[in-house]
């Protein structure tokens, strides 16, 4: 009986065994492509649940050196810091984020002062700090851009001050990026990078991050006139070629999985740093499944994380970050 039949080609020849599948595999994640976005708190002694994102917490200044530490024995190279304002210090512009002495600055330099090699990347848009949530300034119900970018460019400076490494603007405001290298430059932080989130989605999946620091409740309407239309794909184009002539360092896409196809047109087009952030609704989607025993953990995981890699990805920010990494050094 002839093989005639059969084809010359067998891809399964390539996956026969595991030394052959190593040999092939064209991807891999690595404990440098991820990044571990923490909450940070007011009060004493605090590690607060998140109800609708389990596992993740939020910490207070006092203890965030501790929370911080199992990123860097890890070999996790950056941290992004998002605080958790209370509403008695939230207004209407945002005040308090040019506090230097705010919540995001002192966690700052406290996490600076304990590991120095840590990178540390710090959010920038007014949503945390003000009484309506929004990430800009509000004036007959429309956010205001210029008078917005005003204030983040501040915001920027405040945080440079205070340790940040990497600014990353998530406002969504035009312009944004030019404001802050110029300011930037202009007061000696011309090292300070700039990763933008550049093509940032209007989008359900940031649910669980809302209330996490608890702007969900206050939100008004919804942040469709600054944020992109999730049906759009040749406008983020436009927004990262905006972006890189601004000089952002990197650029991110959010949030993550959903919009994979964004990552791998970003890559090919621009060939610059590209980040995702596989956002707290994707995590909140995935652990909901795996603490019901519908998924399996660690595999789900890892897959969710190599598709970031596979569509371009330089870096991941994730609420699995710890759990990939260890998952990582255990591998072998
Ligand atoms: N500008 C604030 C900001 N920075 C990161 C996230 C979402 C992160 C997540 O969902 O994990 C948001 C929420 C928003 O734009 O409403
Ligand atoms: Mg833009």
């Amino acid at each position: 009986m002839s093989n005639a039949a059969y084809p010359l080609s067998r891809p399964r020849r390539n996956r026969h065994d595991a030394f052959t599948r190593r040999l092939v595999q064209e991807h891999r994640l690595h404990v440098d492509n991820l990044i571990w976005p923490i909450f940070v708190c007011e009060g004493e002694n605090q590690r607060q649940k998140v109800d609708s994102m389990p596992g993740a917490e939020r910490v207070s200044v006092d203890n965030v050196v501790e929370h911080v530490r199992q990123a860097v024995d890890l070999g996790i190279p950056a941290v992004a810091i998002f605080p958790v304002t209370p509403m008695s210090v939230r207004d209407a512009t945002g005040t308090e984020a040019l506090n230097p002495d705010n919540l995001m600055c002192r966690a700052s330099r406290t996490i600076k002062d304990a590991f120095p090699d840590l990178g540390i990347i710090g959010d920038v848009a007014l949503d945390p700090y003000t009484d309506h949530g929004h990430d800009g300034v509000i004036e007959n119900g429309r956010i205001l851009n210029d008078a917005s970018v005003e204030i983040l460019r501040q915001q920027a400076l405040n945080q440079a001050r205070a340790g940040n490494d990497i600014i990353a603007p998530s406002d969504m405001m035009d312009g944004r990026v030019k404001a802050i290298r110029e300011t930037l430059d202009g007061n000696g932080y011309d090292t300070t990078r700039i990763m933008a989130y550049t093509a940032k989605y209007a989008s359900a999946f940031y649910g669980p991050f809302r209330d996490a620091l608890g702007s969900g409740s206050l939100l008004h309407g919804d942040k469709k006139t600054y944020q992109m239309d999730p049906a759009n794909s040749d406008e983020a184009m436009r927004e990262v070629e905006q972006d890189l002539r601004e000089g952002a360092d990197m650029i991110m896409v959010k949030p993550g999985m959903p919009y994979l196809d964004i990552i791998r047109r970003v890559r090919e087009r621009f060939e610059v740093p590209t980040f995702a952030y596989q956002v707290s609704g994707e995590y909140a989607m995935l652990m909901g499944a795996i603490q019901n025993g519908w998924l399996d953990r660690d595999r789900t995981i890892m897959e969710s994380l190599i598709a970031f890699k596979r569509a371009g990805c330089n870096g991941i920010l994730t609420y699995f970050a710890l759990d990939a990494a260890r998952l990582l050094r255990d591998e072998r």
